[in-house]
């Protein structure tokens, strides 16, 4: 055994979820969230794990369409033991079975996206770029307008709280989210589901923190839990709370290049 790898992930893979964010952590941060592509290595090593560990899960912010198109599953071999939890778990994918759930978008979205274009004008933020996810919608400052998030967060809870919606703060961004679902539950959903007795999460990011509650739950509860951060320089809130502290997404794909070595 490695520092970098755990014994009992090596020696019960098939009791293992592996629960794994998508941007920061999978795909290189970028300013554009339509070109972020997976890192290449980190795409291999799942094909190879994908046999080996009893689930994979990408727990993630984005809505399930946009990561099998960026993530480029479909198009690679190996990843039976696959699930996407798209929306931070709203939506779910499963590669065996090829079955999709997914909510119908709430009206307190609709209205939301009825009244921003209105409310950036009102508030001199008609920089920041919009991602409609259809449960959510994101503002976006990378690359435009660095600072302004922080002088919108108040107005922006304020807007949520008005309309029912979740506040969900990010890297250079905020959504503002139908509530009722995080990375917590999805995580904890999947191991009542699986059964695993081993449980990694690797995360990035504030939105990430719920998952790092539930591995803590589940390890006070008797499972063995290993928590990863894929650090930034941008964001360093998971650190303290690691097992395992990587260096971004090139070190997360050395790291899972490692695991798949080790597994085969
Ligand atoms: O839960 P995640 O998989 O980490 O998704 C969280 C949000 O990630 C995306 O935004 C982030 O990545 C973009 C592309 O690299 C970057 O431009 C942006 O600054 C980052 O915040 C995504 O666009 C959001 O919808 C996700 O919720």
């Amino acid at each position: 055994m490695t520092a970098r790898l755990p014994d009992p992930v090596l020696t019960d893979p098939e009791g293992t979820l592996l629960g794994l964010d998508f941007d920061g952590t999978l795909a290189p941060i970028v300013e554009d969230p339509q070109r972020a592509f997976i890192h290449p290595g980190s795409l291999a090593a799942l094909c190879r794990l994908g046999s080996r560990l009893g689930q994979i899960a990408i727990i993630t912010g984005r809505p399930l369409d946009q990561v099998r198109r960026l993530g480029r599953f479909e198009a690679s071999g190996g990843l039976d033991h696959l699930v996407i939890c798209g929306q931070y778990g709203a939506e779910r994918w499963d590669a065996s079975t090829g079955v999709i759930s997914r909510p119908p978008q709430p009206e307190s979205v609709a209205e939301l996206e009825r009244r921003l274009p209105r409310w950036l004008a009102e508030h001199d933020a008609e920089a920041v770029r919009l991602e409609n996810k259809g449960l959510a919608l994101a503002l976006h400052t990378r690359g435009v307008a660095p600072g302004l998030l922080d002088e919108l967060a108040g107005p922006l809870k304020a807007l949520a709280d008005e309309l029912g919606l979740a506040i969900e703060p990010g890297r250079q961004v905020i959504e503002l989210r139908a509530p009722g679902t995080n990375k917590g539950d999805a995580l904890l959903g999947l191991v009542e589901q699986t059964q695993a007795r081993q449980i990694v999460f690797a995360g990035d990011d504030l939105g990430d923190l719920p998952a790092f509650d539930a591995v803590d739950a589940l390890r006070a509860d008797g499972h063995w839990g290993h928590l990863v951060c894929s650090a930034s320089v941008e964001q360093q809130a998971l650190v303290p709370r690691s097992d395992l502290v990587l260096d971004g997404p090139d070190d997360v794909a050395a790291w899972l290049t490692e695991l798949a070595d080790a597994l085969a």
